[in-house]
């Protein structure tokens, strides 16, 4: 059980988690319209803030530069009313986030949506694994208090509709509870 209090905030902010292609930015997007909250995609925060130290070509990736990262950021969640989506979680400082929902995918469903993406055969599996190691889920579990995240599947659109509803009961109750 942690300890840990969380600052009032009007709002509460969600944070929405998973293996590139288990689906946060579609996730994210429909969550944020449903509650009227922001959307905030770190993907693109790191690039246009340029929050990272190097870029890795070989995995097509960026080297982040966390303290940037979350200077940035820090301001954006102060009032809470966010959707932060990202496939890593164990940077952010705790107090920011009220509900981690974990996103999960099958291998069939995972290696269908990176193919698609044209990932390189390299990255591609590079994330099937992790998604089959539950690397995220770990993390998520391992950084937040377990009450607060939750891992759902993502693999149909009736997974992602059931995730959207869940998160927009749960956002109805911590308003009724934080009047
Ligand atoms: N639950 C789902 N059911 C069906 N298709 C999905 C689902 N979640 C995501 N997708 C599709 O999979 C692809 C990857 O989703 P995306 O939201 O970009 O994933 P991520 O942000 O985790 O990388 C998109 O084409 C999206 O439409």
């Amino acid at each position: 059980m942690s300890t840990l209090t969380r600052p009032e905030r009007a709002k509460p902010n969600i944070l929405i988690t998973g293996t590139p292609g288990t689906g946060k930015s579609t996730t994210s997007a429909d969550i944020a319209e449903a509650l009227g909250f922001a959307h905030l995609n770190v993907g693109d925060i790191v690039k246009s803030e340029k929050c990272y130290e190097s870029r890795d070509e070989e995995f097509d990736a960026y080297m982040l530069d966390d303290d940037k990262l979350i200077d940035e950021m820090e301001p954006m969640v102060a009032d809470g009313g966010c959707v932060v989506d990202f496939h890593s979680c164990e940077m952010f400082p705790e107090r920011w986030f009220d509900l981690v929902l974990v996103l999960r995918a099958s291998t069939e469903v995972l290696f269908d949506r990176l193919t698609e993406r044209n990932y390189s055969e390299k990255k591609r599996e590079e994330n099937m694994t992790a998604e089959i190691m539950q690397v995220v889920a770990e993390e998520a579990r391992e950084s937040y208090a377990e009450e607060i995240v939750h891992e759902v599947q993502s693999n149909t659109v009736e997974d992602m509709e059931a995730n959207v509803e869940r998160v927009k009961q749960w956002a109805e109750a911590w308003k009724a509870n934080n009047p």
